[in-house]
C-alpha cells in the first residue's frame, strides 16, 4: 500500500465511526451550517488578486512535523491581512495534525476557505458546510470519475464550490460541469515527488473555461509569475510559508515581493 492508499483506508473508518457519533441532521443544526459561503473562483478572478491560496499545515506525510506549535487563529489572520485570496485548512488529524476546530477558527477570516482532507462520501461534505468551509478537494487519484461528478455535483447543492485535483494525463476524464475549479498538484502523492513543472506540462490539457490553480512545492516568486504566464489563476502553497520561523512576515515579505512585480 503506498501512502495515499494508507490515509483513504484509515479515512473510510474514520467517517464510518463519525456517521455513528453525529448525524447528517445534527450537522445541519449548526450556526456555521447557515453562513454565506464566499466564492473561490470570484476571489481568484478579481483583478488584483494575488492568487494565492495559503495553507495552514502543521505536519505531513512527507516531512513531518513542520509547524508543530503553529497557532492558527494568529497565521490565517494574517495571511488574510496580507492579502491571502483564500485559505485552505487540514481537518486531517491522524496524517496532517489538521482538527475541524481549526477550520473554525479559521472562519473568523472574511476570504473564502477549503476543507483541505481527503473527501470520500457526501457526510464530509455536509461536515463541511457545518464548520464553515466554502470549498472542498476531491482527489482524482483516490475517485472515479463518477464518484467525483457524484461528489462535486452534491457539493454544489449545498452551495459549495469544488476543487478538482489532478496529478496526471491519465485523471484528465475526471473533469466534469461541477468541477470549473481545476489543480494540479505537482507532488505525487503515493511518492511524494515533488516536480514543480507538473502543473506546467498539464495546463494546456485543461479546458479553457477551468479556472487553473498550480498546488505544491511553490516557494519563489518566480514560480507564480511562470504559473500565471501559462493561464493559472491560484497557487496553493503551504509548507513554504509554514516551516518559516515567522510565517505571517515570511507570508507578509513574500507578497510585497510578488505585488513589487505585477
Ligand atoms: O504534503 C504531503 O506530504 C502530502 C502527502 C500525501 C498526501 C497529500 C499531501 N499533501 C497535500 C498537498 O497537496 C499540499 O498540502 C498542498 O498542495 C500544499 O503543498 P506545499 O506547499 O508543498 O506544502
Amino acid at each position: 500500500m503506498n501512502i495515499l492508499d494508507t490515509i483513504i483506508a484509515h479515512k473510510r473508518t474514520e467517517v464510518a465511526a463519525r456517521k455513528q457519533q453525529t448525524a447528517y441532521k445534527m450537522l445541519e443544526t449548526t450556526a456555521a451550517f447557515q453562513l454565506p459561503v464566499r466564492s473561490l473562483a470570484a476571489s481568484l478572478q478579481q483583478p488584483g488578486s494575488t492568487g494565492i491560496i495559503a495553507e495552514f499545515k502543521r505536519k505531513s506525510p512527507s516531512k513531518g512535523f513542520i509547524n508543530k506549535e503553529a497557532d492558527v487563529a494568529t497565521i490565517t489572520a494574517a495571511y488574510s491581512r496580507f492579502g491571502a485570496a483564500a485559505l485552505s485548512v487540514l481537518t486531517d488529524e491522524n496524517f496532517f495534525g489538521g482538527s475541524q476546530k481549526d477550520l473554525v477558527i479559521a472562519r473568523e477570516q472574511a476570504i473564502p476557505i477549503l476543507r483541505k482532507d481527503f473527501i470520500i462520501d457526501e457526510y464530509q461534505i455536509v461536515e463541511a458546510k457545518s464548520i464553515g468551509a466554502d470549498i472542498i478537494l476531491l482527489i482524482a487519484a483516490c475517485l472515479s470519475p463518477a464518484e467525483v461528478n457524484r461528489l462535486a455535483n452534491f457539493a454544489a447543492s449545498l452551495g459549495l464550490e469544488t476543487i478538482l485535483e489532478l496529478h496526471a494525463e491519465e485523471e484528465l476524464g475526471h473533469i466534469c460541469s461541477a468541477t470549473r475549479i481545476v489543480g494540479i498538484n505537482n507532488r505525487d502523492l503515493k511518492t511524494f515527488k515533488v516536480d514543480i513543472d507538473r502543473s506546467l506540462k498539464m495546463a494546456e490539457q485543461i479546458p479553457g473555461d477551468r479556472i487553473k490553480i498550480a498546488e505544491s512545492g511553490i516557494d519563489k516568486i518566480e514560480d507564480i509569475l511562470l504559473f500565471r504566464k501559462n493561464g493559472f489563476k491560484g497557487f496553493l502553497i503551504g509548507e513554504y510559508f509554514m516551516k518559516q520561523e515567522n510565517p505571517p512576515m515570511a507570508f507578509e515579505n513574500f507578497v510585497t515581493q510578488l505585488q513589487a512585480q505585477q
